[in-house]
């Protein structure tokens, strides 16, 4: 379906110059209007990835949902693309890791269409226990069959749930109220959590012995890809039930189909696959009436799509105006509530890392990250990411970002280290960072901290102390401290016609070594750092650009 959503109420100059963004599976209209208001939003679904490949280039940002495959060979045409959001939970069928390596961040709704789901296993367990599906039809068709459906009741029967996350948690909370016992298998959850849900948390064969459902709420993972198969499925009763409302591929389709048709398996009820569509010639199409299938419609509700819909377009939006994602998939530890309350300390990181990457230059190995006095109480990962994103400013430009930072320095073999040391007590209240860098120059280091007013200032160079603010165009020189040495190189600049915004000194010993800083007003002349190297008592020189 091809379809362009206009903006009603944006003049079409603004209109033609505004972001595009690619819907390519069915999104309520409430998510549309929500794009259309900072973007022009083009409706293209069912596109297979060498299609969306073809024309995702023009595209700044791609809305889908588990419709859309994004492969790597996608992300790579996707070179304008800034964000793509999923409509829902899981994030499968996009290459995460390779937009992260690009710099795209990838949003879901992670809450959205949790009731949805919850609801369709509910359903899909009842109309199992009591053949709904097989009676309406037999019905529809003429019959009065009162024999062939007899079925079983769920109440005191237990409930084993595979996942105790948010939609597991709730199918056992209602499963509860109908009276049925709850077993849980969820390596990431407590005992305690499962105790408050009223669910006793069990070894996963246990699970699979003593329960009469068994209902899976868990991602598509290399450990729970074909959890079910021929030999756990043996271990189960007879008449064991299972439903299936999370990802296809943790169950083994052949092996289930195999052992519903031998009778060693109650029946299942299935909502997603290893391959979707369901192909023509699955085993699971040939079997009867203790096999339920449904086309993944877990989130298929209207309320969960208005969520859903309102959820991501609105992240899309943020995004694409430079404001933060509130459920990015892809960076580490950064929510929205966390960034505004670390925003100043980020911005310190960042402008540390820049620097440091020109008072450093060369290859660099090694970062380590000190968080010192106040500052070492603060979550340390978003500030070390953007102390990398500085760091690899300089080298990468604006194709390093928040999301593949850390992706890029370990692919360049940059360890990272990260160390607190709250017994730094510094004239700084909100305390300081410090950036150590190693690598072919040596060992180089950068301090800056935040003023009151949350001012961003250096206050350390190497082994100098110096207290400035950062500036676009900074020069920067080491010399023996002796008199007349400021003079000259402020005179040198002056023949150059070069403004000195600021100028200071580091020192630690009087007529010892000293680092001079410089805030100019402009970029520093060609040939003019030559010039300076040759003033008497100056060994070193170098401009930095913030
Ligand atoms: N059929 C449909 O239309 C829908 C399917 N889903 C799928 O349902 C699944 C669950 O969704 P949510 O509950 O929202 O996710 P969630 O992240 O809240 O819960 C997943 C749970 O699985 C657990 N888990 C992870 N690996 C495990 C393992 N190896 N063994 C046991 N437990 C493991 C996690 O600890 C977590 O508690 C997701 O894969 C999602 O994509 C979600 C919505 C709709
Ligand atoms: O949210 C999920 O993980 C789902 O599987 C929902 O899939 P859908 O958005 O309905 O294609």
């Amino acid at each position: 379906m091809i379809g362009r959503i206009c903006g009603s109420s944006i003049p079409v100059a603004r209109w033609l110059t505004m972001p595009k963004v690619l819907v390519s599976d069915p999104i309520d209209q409430v998510g549309l209007d929500i794009l259309s208001q900072v973007a022009q939003v083009d409706v293209k679904t069912g596109l297979s990835p060498s299609e969306l490949a073809q024309i995702i280039g023009e595209y700044d940002a791609l809305m889908l949902r588990s419709g859309t495959r994004v492969t790597a060979e996608v992300i790579e045409a996707g070179q304008k693309l800034r964000i793509i959001g999923r409509a829902g939970v899981g994030v499968d069928n996009v290459d995460v890791p390779a937009a992260t390596r690009r710099g795209i961040v990838v949003v879901n709704s992670p809450e959205g269409n949790t009731i949805a789901a919850a609801e369709h296993t509910l359903a899909m367990m009842l109309s199992l226990s009591r053949h709904i599906p097989d009676a309406n039809a037999s019905t529809k068709s003429g019959g009065w069959d009162r024999k062939s459906f007899v079925g079983t009741e769920v109440y005191k029967k237990t409930l084993g749930v595979v996942g105790l996350g948010k939609i597991g948690s709730h199918v056992a909370t209602v499963a509860k109220a109908m009276g049925m016992k709850l077993l849980a298998y969820d390596p990431f959850i407590s005992a305690e959590r499962a105790e408050q849900i009223g669910a006793r948390l069990v070894e996963l064969d246990i699970l699979f012995q003593e329960a009469d459902y068994i209902t899976l709420h868990i991602p598509k993972t290399p450990e729970t890809a074909n959890l079910i198969n021929a030999e756990t499925l043996a271990k189960m009763k007879p008449t064991t039930r299972i439903i299936n409302c999370a990802r296809g591929g943790v169950i083994n389709e052949q092996a289930l189909a195999d052992a519903i048709a031998a009778g060693k398996i109650g029946g299942a009820a299935l909502d997603v696959y290893d391959q979707e569509p369901l192909q023509a010639d699955s085993p699971l199409r040939a079997l009867g009436k203790n096999l339920i299938l449904t086309p993944h419609l877990g989130a298929s509700t209207t309320e969960a799509q208005v969520n859903v819909a309102v959820d991501v377009a609105e992240q899309i939006r943020d995004v694409l105006l430079g404001l933060p994602a509130r459920s990015a998939v892809n960076i580490p530890g950064l929510y929205p509530d966390i960034l505004e309350k670390l925003r100043p300390y980020l911005q310190l990181a960042e402008t540390l890392g820049n620097l440091l990457s020109q008072v450093a230059g060369g290859r660099l190995e090694q970062l380590t990250v000190r968080l010192q006095g106040e500052l070492a109480a603060q979550q340390s990962q978003p500030i070390v990411v953007a102390a990398l994103k500085g760091l690899l400013t300089q080298a990468l430009r604006e194709r390093v970002n928040y999301v593949n930072a850390m992706i890029e320095a370990k692919e360049r073999g940059i360890r990272i280290i990260e160390t607190r040391d709250e017994s730094v007590r510094d004239d700084y209240a909100g305390g300081s960072l410090q950036l150590v860098a190693t690598g072919s120059n040596g060992e180089h280091r950068v301090m800056g901290a935040l003023l009151g007013d949350g001012e961003i200032r250096i206050t350390n160079v190497d082994e100098f102390p110096v207290n400035v603010p950062p500036s676009r165009y900074m020069l920067f020189t080491r010399h023996r401290d002796m008199p007349g040495i400021i003079g000259k190189i402020g005179s040198l600049l002056g023949s150059f016609n070069v403004n000195i915004a600021s100028m200071q000194v580091g020192r630690r010993i009087v007529r010892g070594d000293a680092v001079m800083v410089l805030s100019l007003d402009d970029p520093l002349p060609e040939g003019i750092l030559a010039e300076i190297t040759k003033v008497a008592g100056i060994s070193d020189a170098y401009t930095v650009v913030l």
